[in-house]
């Protein structure tokens, strides 16, 4: 495995602080190819010769030889908005195209528009609310979907819209057709916080969106439901929370970011859940920064976190 990184090595992407959203000419590129020899090269050249100065670059190659190549390049164009539909198609033609490449090119200066879907439980929600609120996150939040109507007085006060659409396992159809009302072509999200409904295989081919889910184990520990109870029930001495992109094989999806927390014989099962939603909210908040500032890139069942 061979990664290199020309910004400052750090164990973690950037830190809270490094929120972009109102910088109109950063742009970054996030590309995969088959790994050759040239391809940074080729791709800084391509930047160079567009008039962009490459800011900070990470890539990663999957295997000595023979192994896929990825790459993010944060760079900085003055007039990026405008010159932003001819740099793409240049970059497709003159440089994808001969290296069989895929890519993505976004601008800092639009926030990802990103729906949250809740069910009961507030501390996710509200922790994603209120450091969106305190400009950490750099996402619009376009509304909050719930099945239950219990936070809706605690999400309103944001600004945000919420809809109360009831779903259940015996319900989920119809509900799942409402929910795609309001997300269908509407949002570039999804964040699952702590949503306690199963998404169905059509709703996830349907949203045209990527989903986040926040699973409060340390997974592959405790798979589904009730995660705190079956910790407690197996005398762990740690408890923890993962951020996983959500595929139909329940919280099997490719991890985002994990941590975890102490516990030991004196914690009941009230105390886990205590100590574990800490954990939870630092776990989701920075899988869906790093998301929403293209850092992270799916390989396979797994990904790369630039
Ligand atoms: N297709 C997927 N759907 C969901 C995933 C996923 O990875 N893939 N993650 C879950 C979140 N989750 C744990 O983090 C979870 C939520 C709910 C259940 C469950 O068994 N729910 C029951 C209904 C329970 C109720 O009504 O109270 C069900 O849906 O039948 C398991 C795991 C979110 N969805």
């Amino acid at each position: 495995m061979t990664s290199s990184s020309l910004t400052t090595a750090r164990t973690q992407p950037a830190t809270a602080g490094s929120v972009q959203a109102t910088d109109p000419d950063l742009a970054r590129l996030v590309v995969r190819c088959q790994d050759q020899p040239g391809v940074v090269a080729t791709v800084g050249g391509f930047l160079t010769r567009a008039g962009a100065n490459i800011e900070s670059l990470q890539q990663h190659t999957t295997a000595p030889n023979g192994g896929m190549f990825f790459q993010r390049t944060e760079f900085r164009l003055p007039g990026l908005s405008a010159a932003r539909e001819e740099l793409e198609a240049g970059f497709a033609s003159e440089v994808a195209a001969d290296l069989g490449m895929e890519f993505t090119l976004t601008e800092a200066a639009k926030p990802k528009r990103v729906a949250i879907m809740v069910s009961k439980t507030d501390h996710c929600v509200l922790d994603l609310l209120w450091r969106n609120r305190r400009g950490e996150l750099d996402m619009t939040i376009a509304m909050v979907i719930s099945n239950h109507a219990d936070l809706a007085a605690d999400v309103r006060p944001f600004g945000v819209p919420f809809f109360h659409i009831p779903a259940t396992r015996e319900t989920r159809a119809e509900a799942e057709e409402r929910q795609l009302d309001l997300l269908r072509d509407n949002v570039d999200l999804v964040v699952l916080a702590r949503y306690m409904q199963i998404i169905t295989p059509s709703f996830l081919a349907s949203v045209g969106a990527p989903l986040i889910n926040i699973h409060h184990s340390f997974l592959p520990a405790f798979i589904g439901a009730g995660p705190y109870q079956k910790a407690k029930e197996r005398g762990v001495k740690l408890v923890g929370a993962t951020a996983h992109y959500v595929t139909e094989d329940l919280d099997e999806g490719p991890i985002i970011e994990q941590d975890v927390v102490r516990v030991d014989h004196r914690h009941q099962t009230s105390d886990l859940i205590r100590l574990g939603a800490d954990v939870e909210r630092a776990v989701l908040s920075r899988a869906v920064r790093w998301h929403c500032e293209d850092r992270v890139v799916r390989h396979g069942n797994s990904t790369m976190v630039f």
